[in-house]
């Protein structure tokens, strides 16, 4: 029988023993038998099943053996919450697979207080529907219609319990209306204990192993996150540990900036990261203020957001983008930190109930590790920053050091400050010399401020070092930060205030460039943030840099002017010495001039020999301006004016360190004259054992300085004189025999002045104006008893005496003619005349020395002394006294002595 039963609106069959005949008893009999067997097998099946798929596979199997029926599925109650949810599918068997709302509904949660369902909760035994009869019932649960939808007409609920209530209930559906027979029902009911313990045993089971999975991963990320080094791989940790034990799809985490005022948004989905608007929510800084961020700080607080229920219409862009991508719910935690947290750990899930309570309680295990990660980040983001700011300065410092000049500046400061790729412009004003203005000096060509109208009156005008913003920085030794936006709206209209208003520009900093106190700049810097520390390190560089090309400037202004001097001076020798300033026109010089001509070109060694006085220099200087070293300055060294211990250091130079007072190295004129020509004058002074080095470097032309190891090689002509009879020298064992064959290549013997007497007019009338022009005192000529007097003289100093003696005149003269010369008195007498005769060319110069020595009162060097009256160096004059034996008594008389 069959019957509607109208206050439950559902349809159920009953059958009682009275109503069947004898075979149905029998038959009956037979399906108790029948039961029996079934619900014995399938029960200890039943009972060994521990995974969820198993249940349904076999529930599915061993039925379909004696019963009818398409597919089955158990829900589980969630009695706290008051609904029910699909636990066990059979999606092999199910019809409805492929109908567009079972996507949905296998995540659906229903409520227990549905009809039907709140009929079966409520039962004890299997209840079968027919589906067309209950359709109509409003609040009816959803999967019911789409079941029907699919071709299902009839299902049997049976519930499951444990401990006696009810846990939950398996639904057996059907695609026909008569499958259900009182014998599949009273196997439902008979093996519902089993299924109901099985369930139990799986829901057990799935609580184990997600308990044991849980701490699996927990373990797993925990142990990860000890080495964890950014932010980023943190995410990514989380991302993929966390993932095994909660459904969400990604994560994020927003990091609060320096100052409190925004945050910054770090995401971890390749899925977002794909999308345009990516790279934008990760770069621009969020308002700390802004509804969501703000409403979220307390650490022991997690928080949850449903964001279909949200109005994202000013909601912040990462957000935006979240939900764009599919992100309906959201959690929140904060990471504890030390004083103001500043990390947010945000994840997002597509469904629904994502964040339950387990989720929950995983989140919050882990919190405070989370926290302590982030804390090691930002640790060692600091760390890894005050590296980086200090290797950026080394670098800079090193380059710096090598500036010399303002394109090398330049080039520094570009590069260096575009490493820093948070600086947007740079300026670098310079003080004028007067101090009263800063003129723009050097700035980054690329910025887009260049085409700015205010920017362009700024780098044509100076800015007053007292005035404006430039005072403000200008006036102390620290950078100064601007806030462009603050000092606007306090009413400042600074030039510069208004160009980076205009421009967009929020925050610049200003550093005064000073060495000591001397301002020498100051450089702008247009960035949103820097350290404060690292800005006063590039602006101690740059002043130091700009100090130094200020120096280099300088340093190489005088060098051009002191090369100017020396070309001058180069000049003014070239005019002093040459061919023409030799007065001589006697057969003697002529032969001289020959000589001087075939040799002058050549590189060969010539030996000027000729009495003192004679011009022996004079001819060694044109033999060098002739030749094709002339460009270069004629090294002189005066081997007779030298201490011997001194000369080889003066010829050779020596190391630091080379003997007691050599504290520097010093270059000796050999080096000096490389590539030009060395006169040593006097040669017949230098000691032998400095002949023998000086002999190696004729013929090597090279030489060690004293002290040193190092080979010198040097390209040197060597002119040498002397007044000496070199070969008496060698004779006498004084001169190297080698050493004078080596210099005798090319000798010149210049004439005394007695054996040229056609030359001593002219010479006499060539110092007269000489001398005349020097002083600007006019005197033309000579008296004709003068000229007789000078023609007749013996000139034992050559044209040195008579150089002086015409000075000396042209002093002393009154008038235009000389009319008096001071000649030493010539001999008188016969005897006399014998005496002079017999004397040597010694004699006489120590007799002229004595006299010149006698009317200078004995004063040697300085103003007035008799070496400036023989024109000779006074170390000279003392050496030519030692030689000939001229002492004191000698000049004074005997009432000196
Ligand atoms: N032919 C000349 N024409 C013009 N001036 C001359 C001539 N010869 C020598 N003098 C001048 O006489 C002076 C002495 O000449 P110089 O110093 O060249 O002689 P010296 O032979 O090298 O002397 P000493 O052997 O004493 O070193 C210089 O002022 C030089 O200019």
């Amino acid at each position: 029988m069959a019957k509607l039963d109208s206050n439950a609106k559902t349809y159920t069959q009953t059958i009682t023993a009275d109503e069947m005949p004898f075979e149905a008893i029998e038959k009956q009999i037979l399906s108790y038998e029948q039961e029996k067997s079934i619900l014995l097998t399938l029960s200890d099946d039943i009972t060994r099943v521990r995974e969820k798929s198993d249940l349904i596979t076999l529930f599915a199997s061993r039925m379909k053996g004696f019963f009818y029926f398409k597919h089955t599925i158990v829900m589980l109650i969630d009695q706290a919450k008051g609904t029910y949810a699909p636990f066990l599918l059979d999606p092999v068997n199910s019809p409805i697979i492929n109908h567009p709302g079972y996507p949905d509904l296998v995540k659906t949660t229903f409520s227990i207080n549905a009809p039907v369902i709140n009929e079966v909760i409520a039962a004890d035994s299997p209840i079968t529907f027919l589906l067309k009869e209950i359709l109509h019932i409003p609040g009816l649960p959803s999967f019911i219609n789409i079941n029907y939808e699919c071709g299902i007409r009839e299902m049997m609920i049976t519930p499951l319990k444990s401990k006696m209530e009810t846990i939950g209930f398996i639904l057996v559906y059907s695609d026909r209306t008569d499958s259900f027979t009182n014998e599949f029902k009273a196997i439902l009911k008979g093996i519902a204990p089993q299924l109901s313990s099985a369930v139990s045993n799986i829901i057990t089971n799935d609580e184990i192993n997600k308990n044991e999975l849980t701490s699996e991963v927990l373990l797993s990320v925990s142990n990860e996150m000890v080495s964890v080094k950014n932010r980023s791989d943190l995410l990514n940790t989380i991302n993929t540990g966390l993932k095994k034990l909660i459904d969400f799809t990604h994560n994020e985490m927003t990091v609060l900036d320096e100052g409190g005022d925004t945050y910054h948004v770090l995401l971890a989905s390749p899925e977002i990261n794909e999308t345009s608007d990516y790279s934008e929510a990760i770069s621009i800084p969020y308002s700390a203020n802004d509804g969501i961020y703000s409403s979220v700080t307390n650490t022991d607080d997690t928080y949850l957001f449903d964001l279909r229920s949200l109005d994202l219409a000013d909601a912040p862009l990462w957000l935006k983008l979240n939900y764009a991508a599919g992100a309906r719910e959201m959690l929140i935690k904060v990471l504890p930190y030390n004083d103001v947290p500043k990390h947010k750990l945000i994840l997002f899930a597509e469904k629904q109930n994502v964040f339950n309570d387990r989720a929950l309680g995983i989140i919050n295990s882990i919190a405070s590790q989370l926290g302590t990660a982030v804390n090691n980040i930002a640790a060692n983001e600091e760390i890894l920053n005050k590296e980086k700011d200090t290797s950026f300065l080394l670098e800079l410092s090193s380059s710096i050091a090598a500036v010399r000049t303002k394109t090398d500046l330049e080039l520094v400061i570009y590069h260096a400050l575009k490493k820093l790729s948070n600086i947007q412009v740079y300026v670098i004003r310079k003080m004028t010399d007067d101090g009263l203005g800063l003129s723009a000096y050097m700035f980054d060509q690329d910025m887009v401020l260049v085409d700015d109208p205010i920017y362009q009156e700024l780098l044509h005008n100076n800015t007053d070092p007292k005035k404006g913003l430039t005072g403000r920085v200008m006036a102390g030794n620290q950078p100064v930060i601007i806030d462009v936006e603050k000092e606007y709206a306090n009413g400042n209209r600074d030039i510069y205030i208004q160009l980076w208003r205009n421009n967009g520009i929020k925050k610049a900093y200003g550093v005064p460039l000073k060495v000591g106190n001397k301002a020498l700049g100051l450089l702008w810097i247009v960035t949103d943030e820097i350290n404060i520390v690292l800005v006063k390190s590039i602006g101690a560089q740059v002043s130091t840099a700009m100090s130094n090309i200020i120096a280099n400037e300088k340093i190489l202004a005088l060098r051009k002017q002191l090369e100017i001097e020396n070309s001058h001076l180069n000049e003014q020798i070239n005019t002093i010495y040459n061919f023409s300033d030799i007065v001589g026109q006697g057969p003697e010089m002529q032969k001289v001039y020959g000589l001087m001509k075939r040799v002058a070109e050549s590189n060969s060694t010539v030996l000027i020999l000729g009495e003192t006085g004679t011009g022996k220099e004079l001819i060694a200087r044109a033999i060098h301006h002739s030749s094709p070293r002339k460009s270069k300055i004629m090294i002189k060294v005066n081997c007779a004016a030298l201490p011997a211990n001194l000369i080889e250091s003066e010829l050779f130079g020596h190391e630091k360190g080379a003997f007691t007072g050599a504290t520097d190295r010093r270059i000796g004129k050999f080096e000096l004259a490389n590539n030009s020509t060395i006169f040593l004058d006097e040669i017949g002074e230098l000691p032998l054992e400095l002949q023998v080095k000086l002999l190696r470097v004729i013929q090597e032309r090279e030489f060690e300085r004293v002290g040193g190891t190092t080979t010198i090689k040097v390209d040197v002509r060597i002119v040498a004189a002397t007044n000496r009879n070199l070969e008496n020298e060698v004779d006498e064992g004084k001169f190297r025999s080698d050493l004078f064959y080596r210099l005798n290549v090319f000798p010149i013997h210049l004439p005394s002045l007695r054996e040229r007497q056609e030359d001593i007019i002219p010479l006499a009338n060539y110092f007269l104006s000489r001398y005349g022009k020097l002083t600007g005192i006019r005197v033309n000529s000579f008296a004709s008893k003068i000229i007789t007097e000078l023609q007749t003289y013996q000139w034992p100093g050559n044209v040195r005496e008579l150089e002086h003696l015409v000075e000396r005149s042209v002093l002393l003269s009154s008038d235009s003619v000389i009319r008096e010369i001071d000649l030493p008195k010539p001999p008188t007498t016969k005897a006399d005349e014998e005496i002079v005769m017999n004397r040597t060319l010694d004699d006489l110069e120590r007799d002229y020395i004595v006299e010149v020595l006698k009317r200078c009162s004995g004063k040697i060097a300085g103003t007035g002394g008799a070496a400036q009256l023989l024109n000779i160096p006074s170390t000279t004059l003392h050496s030519k006294m030692k030689k000939l034996n001229i002492t004191r008594g000698d000049y004074f008389g005997d009432d000196e002595t």
